[in-house]
């Protein structure tokens, strides 16, 4: 049987026009506008699509967008100072750092800089410690999405075994560290794990983020299994160029019971989350319930 496919860009939509909601009611009830800044360094012409996607979606859902683009060879100390003047302005709930950062920067020097309240990103130290203690943090928003796509399928995924295929900060530890919380049995697998794929044959759940294109294959899949494909690969195929993701679309999709397709699965859902995630900073900045559904 060919398997669900589960719709990241309209889940994303709906996430969009939840924040939108309650975005007006700050503004009519409390006078509050949320506001979210991004700070691109350098100018990679992928990084430069996402910074304007998300500048347009920010601006779409009703908050102010600050956009900052700095050169190439900016200083550390400039980019520190612009972080320093963000983490002070009221205007500003959610800060972005676009990563990578160009190699004469330290990262994360530059993350651990910003404020964690308005780490969007769920970069910061800090944020990490309280996400893997159980405690009220930002979350990254990749993750973020994952969850909200995992719990919308099955409900609960408590009891259930996954694997996540990729052990970076951005991804593979914070999604091993949600799905740990909602009770999921975790492993975490990489490039060096002993028979990855007899290892991934036990997984109700896959979450492939290990950043290789099409690595994963349908014979790896338990028949039934949800494949949750994080990568996002621009490759060259029949003389174009094709946006794939780190699994096998085509044989995964035939053993999975549920699979992300790209683009227009995970892609979508960390931008929602970016927003929803501003959202939030911006509740606790005022001292207002949070947003109900759209946190971990
Ligand atoms: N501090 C930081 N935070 C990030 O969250 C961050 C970052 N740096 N650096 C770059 C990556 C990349 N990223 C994407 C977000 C959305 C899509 C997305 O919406 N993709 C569409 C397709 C877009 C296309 O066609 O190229 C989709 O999958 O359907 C992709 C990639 C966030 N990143």
């Amino acid at each position: 049987m060919a398997a669900t496919v589960i719709d990241g860009k309209a889940f994303a939509a709906k996430v969009r026009g939840q924040v939108a909601e309650h975005v007006d009611r700050l503004k009519s009830g409390h006078g509050i506008t949320p506001g979210l800044a991004v700070v691109l360094v350098g100018s990679d012409p992928a990084s430069e699509v996402y910074v304007r996607s998300k500048g347009k979606m920010t601006v779409e859902v009703g908050m102010k967008s600050f956009e900052h683009k700095l050169s190439a060879d900016t200083s550390e100390k400039d980019l520190l100072d612009l972080i320093d003047k963000l983490n002070n302005d009221p205007e500003v709930h959610g800060i972005l750092v676009q990563l990578p950062l160009p190699d004469h920067l330290d990262e994360d020097l530059v993350i651990n800089s910003i404020t964690p309240a308005k780490d969007v990103d769920g970069f910061h130290i800090s944020n990490v410690g309280l996400l893997s203690t159980g405690q009220k943090s930002m979350v990254p928003c990749t993750p973020l999405g994952c969850l909200m796509m995992l719990r919308d399928h099955h409900g609960s995924i408590s009891g259930m075994d996954a694997v996540v295929i990729g052990r970076s900060n951005i991804v593979g530890k914070p999604m091993a560290q949600l799905l740990l919380r909602d009770s999921a049995t975790v492993t975490i697998a990489h490039s060096r794990t002993k028979d990855l794929p007899e290892v991934v044959r036990r997984a109700d759940i896959v979450v492939a983020a290990v950043g290789r294109p099409e690595m994963v294959i349908g014979d790896w899949i338990k028949p039934g299994a949800t494949v949750i494909d994080v990568g996002i690969n621009r490759i060259e195929r029949d003389g174009k160029t094709k946006l794939v993701g780190d699994a096998d679309y085509e044989s995964c999709a035939k053993v999975a019971g549920a699979i992300t397709p790209v683009p227009g699965g995970v892609g979508p859902m960390t931008i929602a989350c970016l927003l929803a995630n501003t959202l939030t900073a911006c509740c606790r900045a005022n001292g207002l319930d949070e947003p109900e559904g759209l946190t971990a």
